[in-house]
């Protein structure tokens, strides 16, 4: 059945930390986002994940980024360890070398719950745990493609509901399609529509944020996420929400760059939990 997405269901979506919580309890999650040429995709994702609510963030993506992302955030750690979510591809080529394959390969096999942005798309095959492919319209035709199923961007933009929901059936994968209304679906067809967002978020480097928002939403949510796999379409919702009405309260009607859009988010968490 699909429903609109709404703001008391996105309030049940934040794990708020308790007075036994630790750093590892709350959730860590993993990044391997940016890359030489899109460095900063892997700022804002890191940032909105930060700003989003989690234990710890590993952001474990190459040396540029890396030093950019510690450069605006020195909470972020750069050595390896246990993650309980991943969020990869985002700023990231999928023509990638033998040895950086594996590696995702590896990551993959770990059965994390992940999400697979931009570059990482092509990863969805060899995906073993509880996923989420981020495409906008232009990203979902490949995925298809990939699994045999011609399209063009065209004709899912046309009915993006009908293709989100091809795509989560012939890749097993929770889909969350991005656009001006995005659509969550998974095995069982179209589960959310989501309508939070206003034009100007159609910014460069807004599905980054989103990237990072829902990837921290997955690391809070990891042992839940084993009992209950339907609730991967319900965290997906709720980070499209966060992020639509976070660039709504950036924006205040004026334009808004990415990064207003991931500073906005602990003012809308605030207001969903306490109601101010
Ligand atoms: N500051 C940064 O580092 C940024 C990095 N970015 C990264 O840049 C890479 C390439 O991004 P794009 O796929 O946007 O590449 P392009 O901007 O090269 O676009 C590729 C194709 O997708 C279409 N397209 C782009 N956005 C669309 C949308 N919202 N709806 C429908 N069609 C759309 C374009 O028209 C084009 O045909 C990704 O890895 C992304 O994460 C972008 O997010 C922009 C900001
Ligand atoms: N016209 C619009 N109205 C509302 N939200 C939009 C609109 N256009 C894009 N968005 C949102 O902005 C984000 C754009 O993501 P994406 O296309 O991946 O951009 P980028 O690659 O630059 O990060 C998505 O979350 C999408 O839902």
């Amino acid at each position: 059945m699909t429903t609109l997405f709404s703001a008391v269901e996105a309030a049940g979506a934040i794990a708020v930390p308790s007075a036994d919580s630790d750093k590892y309890s709350r959730g860590v999650l993993g990044v391997v986002t940016g890359s030489e040429r899109y460095p900063g995709a892997a700022v804002l994702g890191v940032e909105a994940a930060s700003r989003t609510g989690v234990g710890m963030i590993r952001y474990l993506g190459p040396e540029r980024p890396a030093a950019m992302v510690l450069a605006r955030r020195p909470e972020a750690v750069t050595a390896d360890g246990r993650v309980q979510a991943w969020l990869l591809g985002s700023g990231t080529d999928p023509e990638r070398d033998d040895d950086e394959r594996a590696r995702l390969v590896g990551l993959l096999d770990q059965a994390l719950p992940t999400v697979l942005d931009a570059g990482s798309l092509d990863l969805f095959a060899q995906a073993k745990g509880p996923t989420v492919l981020t495409p906008h319209f232009g990203e979902l035709v490949p995925v298809l493609s990939a699994v045999g199923v011609e399209t063009s961007k065209q004709a899912v933009a046309a009915d993006p509901a009908t293709w989100a929901a091809r795509a989560a059936a012939e890749t097993g994968a929770t889909v969350l399609l991005k656009g001006a209304t995005t659509v969550i679906a998974d095995a069982s067809g179209v589960r959310f529509l989501v309508r939070a967002g206003q034009p100007w978020l159609a910014t460069a480097g807004s599905g980054d944020v989103l990237g990072g928002v829902l990837g921290a939403l997955l690391a809070t949510h990891q042992p839940a996420l084993a009992e209950r796999p339907e609730l991967l379409a319900e965290l997906a919702a709720a980070a499209a929400w966060l992020h639509g009405e976070a660039g709504r309260t950036a924006s205040g009607g004026g334009p808004i760059q990415a990064l207003d859009v991931a500073e906005a988010l602990p003012a809308v968490i605030r207001r969903l939990l306490v109601g101010a």
